[in-house]
């Protein structure tokens, strides 16, 4: 999984239209997000992750959790971000290791919201803009690191 974190005043979405066959089932209150003073986390859900969603998540977790720190984060959002990588996951694969993210985020204390999946958004984030603001970080299953 590749993923791409930006600390920020503000992440806002807008669903706008579908971007695959079947998107994730939204309700009318998922149409819209925003969240103040939050970690972004853009995120593209890779083919190598297949082999071991759980452990990719448990990674991402990880590594969210580290970044937080350091920028005293304690709003996480998730956004599905196809744009990171040359090489996606399935649609069912990367939306259930979303999911799991998001749960995992809530059970270690975070205020966490994930953007619906399968969808062409609008949005508008605010970089804060310090050192810390603009990272990056990848992670794969154990065994494919030294494939
Ligand atoms: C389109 C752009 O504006 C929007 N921001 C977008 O990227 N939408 C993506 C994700 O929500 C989701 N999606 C599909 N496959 C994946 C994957 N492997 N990892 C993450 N998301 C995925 O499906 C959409 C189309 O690829």
């Amino acid at each position: 999984m590749r993923m791409l974190l930006i600390h920020s005043d503000y992440l806002e979405y807008e669903v706008r239209d579908k971007a695959i066959k079947n998107p994730e089932p939204i309700n009318e209150e998922q149409r819209k997000g925003r969240l103040d003073e939050v970690l972004a986390v853009f995120a593209s859900v890779e083919k190598v992750d297949e082999v071991n969603p759980d452990e990719v998540v448990e990674k991402a977790l990880a590594e969210i959790k580290d970044v937080a720190g350091q920028v005293k984060a304690e709003r996480v959002f998730v956004y599905p971000f196809a744009h990171l990588s040359s090489d996606l996951a399935k649609p069912d694969v990367a939306l259930d290791v979303l999911r799991k993210l998001e749960e995992r985020l809530k059970e270690e204390g975070f205020e966490v919201r994930r953007a619906p999946f399968g969808y062409y958004k609008a949005f508008r984030l605010s970089c804060k803009g310090h050192p810390l603001a603009e990272l990056s970080r990848t992670v794969v299953p154990e065994g494919e690191v030294n494939k």
